[in-house]
């Protein structure tokens, strides 16, 4: 089938899987012919921001069970978001304190966790956007940017990848402009999201990527009321060849968050040699019979691999108290535990 009608949506990441999933919606909730595609760009309150091929309009949301969020794409009729397409993956994030589910952002192929050489890899960081990817449905990769700015940048691009033997790591300077050749091929027609932490080089890396300064994907009409021009939609970056960076506050806020489950499915390696350790609740550190510490001895377990364990480990353990005070107590127990046992040995060891 030849359908030229949506190809301006190409650019934002359109494809005939898409051509596919809409049809069928439309038939589904008996859509009138009038009935187009479109992508949202934002989600505020009871309004969503929609590309579409005649630009970027803001719509209501009507007679839709699951609320869209940005990177969906939906059906849109009537002046109103008529039905959401199926989505392939889903960033989400537990509300702890209120108990809900928060969408960030759907159709996510690539997590892009950014980390400046400038400043130290934090391989914690990076196991946490992994387990944020995975979780959601997309392929975590790694890109380590500003690699002008440091004498050896493939040394640290070995250390990443002997912590994460299952994830691509991409050096760039973004910049100069060299490396990204590379990370286009594996981005080329697919939704990108890059973590990061401030100054990382995300916002430089987009528009290296872009080939030019990008910060506004098109024209906003509020509602169908032609001629008023408000906002400019900042969060869908079409990159070309159908890459598209998806940049939400959501995202960018999220920070990644951890719970104990994905850590254990996360660490499949770690987890099975301490089976083998002679306590249970070994941390691999000092203890005696630690079998996780004998593999790093005998050369089975990467160093670098204990030490993202290691982080992680700390981060779900802070992540667990901060949700649970009676655990915050028992940790505060467990401190002054290990601090007055310290004290009783340390007469010992002179
Ligand atoms: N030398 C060098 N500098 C870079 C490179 N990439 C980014 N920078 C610089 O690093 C600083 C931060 O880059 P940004 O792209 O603004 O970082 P960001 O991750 O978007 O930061 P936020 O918007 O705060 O989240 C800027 O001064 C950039 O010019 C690079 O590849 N090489
Ligand atoms: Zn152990």
């Amino acid at each position: 089938m030849s359908d030229d009608r949506y190809g301006a949506l190409v650019d934002i990441g359109w494809s005939d899987r898409w051509t596919a999933l809409f049809a069928e919606a439309v038939e589904d909730t008996g859509a009138s012919d009038d009935a187009r595609p479109g992508r949202v760009t934002r989600h505020d309150g009871v309004a969503v921001m929609v590309a579409t091929a005649e630009g970027v309009v803001q719509l209501p949301v009507r007679g839709v069970l699951a609320p869209p969020t940005v990177g969906d794409w939906v059906v849109v009729d009537g002046g109103a978001v008529s039905a959401v397409l199926p989505r392939h993956s889903l960033i989400r994030r537990r509300d702890v304190d209120k108990d809900v589910e928060q969408l960030i952002a759907a159709n996510v192929d690539v997590v892009a966790c950014v980390c400046g050489l400038d400043r130290p890899v934090k391989l914690g960081r990076i196991q946490r956007t992994a387990m944020l990817a995975w979780d959601a449905g997309a392929v975590p990769v790694v890109v380590l940017t500003k690699a002008d700015l440091v004498p050896d940048a493939a040394a640290e691009a070995e250390r990443v990848e002997a912590a994460f033997p299952a994830i691509d790591v991409y050096v760039v300077d973004a910049r100069g402009g060299t490396g990204l050749e590379r990370l286009r091929d594996v981005i080329a027609g697919r939704s990108v999201v890059l973590v990061g932490e401030s100054g990382a080089g995300k916002s430089t890396l987009t528009n290296a990527l872009a080939g030019e300064e990008r910060a506004v994907t098109g024209e906003v009409r509020r509602g169908d009321a032609k001629g008023r021009h408000t906002t400019t939609a900042r969060e869908l970056h079409p990159l070309g060849d159908g890459a598209v960076v998806i940049d939400s506050p959501g995202i960018r806020s999220v920070g990644v968050w951890v719970d104990a489950d994905v850590l254990s499915s996360s660490f499949g390696d770690v987890e099975d040699l301490a089976e083998a350790c002679r306590f249970n609740d070994c941390a691999h550190d000092t203890e005696p019979g630690c079998a996780v510490l004998a593999a790093v001895e005998g050369g089975e377990l990467a160093p670098a691999r204990l030490d993202a364990w290691r982080e992680m480990a700390r981060e779900v353990a802070a992540a667990e108290r901060r949700a649970d005070p009676q655990a915050e107590r028992r940790h505060g127990r467990r401190v002054a535990r290990v601090v007055k046992e310290a004290k009783r040995q340390r007469p010992d060891q002179r």
